[in-house]
């Protein structure tokens, strides 16, 4: 961006904050003798505006000066946006007391500026859009931030004065005004493309230019900027600019219901402010626009857009609700599917009981815990006899029968005895007992054993299928085991050694020693 070669501002005010103007308009901004002159009431007021010491009664001297002017202040003084409820003012003095420097300087400066370029094509636009969002912002405010509210009308009232200086600089720039009617957003983007900087900039130098204070030129400079919920000033703000626009467009209502459907969620608009503002707007407009001499924007039929918005919320909600309940329902799904992962690789898919990983992360923990603690730990190995020859003589599918049966067995010995079963391989299943001692885990090995030689594991043709099993025992306490390999390794020695002396039958570790 260049650098103005001359600065549009008075002197005195070279230290506004503000980025410089590209020369074209800053050029324009200086030489221009079309812009809109201020009447010296005008220029006074700015005067006292801008001198922080400045008394009402400066701001009241120079207004006097204009009898009409005066005359409109107290109408506006007494309007229904500052006089509702109050009893009515009758003088310069008190409309000003009433309203206060900042607004009495707003309508001032739109008083003065509306009479000037209000017969201007494409200006009435500019001043109804203005007209909505002062009102709009006074009344949000009012309910969000009334500390603001004064500043903020005139902010809202003045935020496109720089339009008027586009119109100067470009004959062409009512085209792009027209096309953009309906998309300030848009607007904003041509101008900075075409002039290098947008209306609200080249309205704040406008207003430096008139002698108006920095901080109303600052914040007609960041007007468009996106305010935060968190700042309650300038999402006012915002939001006034898009119901301004809303209002103005070829279908208000629909407009308005997709601007207020559209806020995100935590808005500070809610349903009942909402509702507020569109009939304090519907009440408010008539009698501002005829103060200020404007055409007033087309009526609303607020009523059946009110309606129209509930309508909108009640489906929202029901979508809402609708989309929660799914979302709920495909979360459980999701949890029945972990589950069932969860359980799947823990479970042997042939028996049903834990599988050997699952039973391997488990004898990690029993071991170290019986380490660290010195307290029993007990582990059972089971081998099915001859299991080879069974499979031989009555097949695969009896072989798996007669595991799953088995499994069932341990099973149940699980649920009476505090232990973990699981199918270590083949046919070898393993039975950990966490704080029991070798005398403990015999005692179940033969619990086992008996509940296994009464049991039928298969029918093959009406005949049953039993089997018998090695089992070898194993014990923390039996010698000095390193590692949860090594004491898994030595109940596989014990079963061995069951094997060995005849298999059906039961050894301990301690036995092979
Ligand atoms: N049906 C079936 N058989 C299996 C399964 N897993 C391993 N086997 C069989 O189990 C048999 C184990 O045989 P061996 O290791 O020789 O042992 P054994 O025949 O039981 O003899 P001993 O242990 O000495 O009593 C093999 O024939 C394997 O094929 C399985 O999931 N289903």
């Amino acid at each position: 961006m260049l650098h103005s070669p001359t600065s549009p501002l008075p002197s005195g005010n070279d230290e506004a904050p503000l980025p410089e103007l590209p020369c074209l308009v800053a050029e324009h901004l200086q030489n221009c003798s079309t812009l809109p002159a201020i009447p010296g009431v005008v220029f006074q007021v700015l005067q006292a505006s801008r001198n922080p010491d400045s008394s009402l009664s400066e701001y009241i001297k120079a207004i006097e000066r204009d009898p009409a002017l005066t005359l409109r202040l107290i109408s506006v003084a007494n309007s229904a946006l500052h006089g509702a409820d109050k009893p009515p003012v009758s003088s310069c003095q008190a409309a000003v007391n009433r309203l206060g420097t900042d607004t009495t300087l707003a309508v001032v400066l739109g008083f003065s500026l509306i009479d000037t370029t209000k017969n201007v094509p494409g200006h009435m636009h500019l001043w109804q859009r203005a007209i909505i969002a002062a009102l709009s912002v006074q009344c949000l405010c009012e309910h969000l931030c009334p500390a603001e509210s004064t500043q903020l009308f005139t902010l809202a009232l003045l935020q496109d004065i720089g339009m008027l200086v586009f119109h100067e600089i470009d004959s062409y720039y009512p085209v792009i005004v027209e096309k953009h009617l309906h998309d300030h957003d848009a607007l904003v983007a041509q101008e900075k493309l075409d002039y290098g900087c947008d209306h609200a900039l080249a309205g704040a130098w406008l207003s430096l230019s008139w002698g108006a204070p920095v901080s109303l030129a600052t914040g007609i400079a960041n007007s468009h900027d996106i305010y935060p919920n968190s700042d309650p000033g300038g999402y006012c703000l915002n939001l006034s600019s898009q119901i301004a626009e809303a209002w103005l467009s070829e279908e208000p209502e629909k407009r308005l219901n997709d601007f207020f459907m559209s806020r995100k969620p935590g808005s500070l608009l809610n349903p009942e402010l909402f509702s507020q503002v569109i009939q304090q707007l519907q009440e408010l407009l008539p009698p501002m626009t005829r103060l200020f001499n404007i055409i007033m924007p087309p009526h609303l039929d607020a009523e059946n857009l009110l309606l129209e918005t509930r309508q909108a919320l009640l489906n929202q909600n029901q979508r809402l609700h609708e989309q929660l309940s799914a979302e709920r329902e495909k979360f459980k799904e999701l949890e029945r599917h972990n589950e069932l992962l969860d359980h799947q690789s823990r479970t042997d898919p042939l028996t049903g009981i834990s599988n050997r990983s699952h039973l391997e992360k488990h004898l990690n923990e029993f071991f170290y815990e019986a380490e660290r603690n010195d307290s029993p730990f007990s582990v059972i190995f089971i081998d099915l006899d001859h299991f080879k020859q069974l499979n031989d003589r009555h097949g695969h599918q009896v072989g798996d029968q007669v595991l799953r049966s088995f499994a069932q067995l341990l099973a149940a010995l699980s649920d009476e005895h505090e232990c973990l079963v699981g199918r270590y391989g083949g046919e070898e299943f393993l039975v950990l007992l966490p704080q029991k001692t070798a005398a403990k885990a015999e005692e179940l090995a033969q619990s086992l054993s008996h509940s296994l030689a009464k049991s039928v594991l298969a029918l093959v043709k009406g005949e049953p299928i039993k089997v018998t099993a090695s089992i070898g025992i194993a014990s923390m306490s039996d010698a000095i085991f390193r590692s949860p390999l090594e004491l898994i390794e030595a109940a596989d020695q014990g079963m061995y050694l069951a094997k060995r002396r005849g298999r059906a039958r039961i050894s301990r570790f301690m036995d092979s020693a």
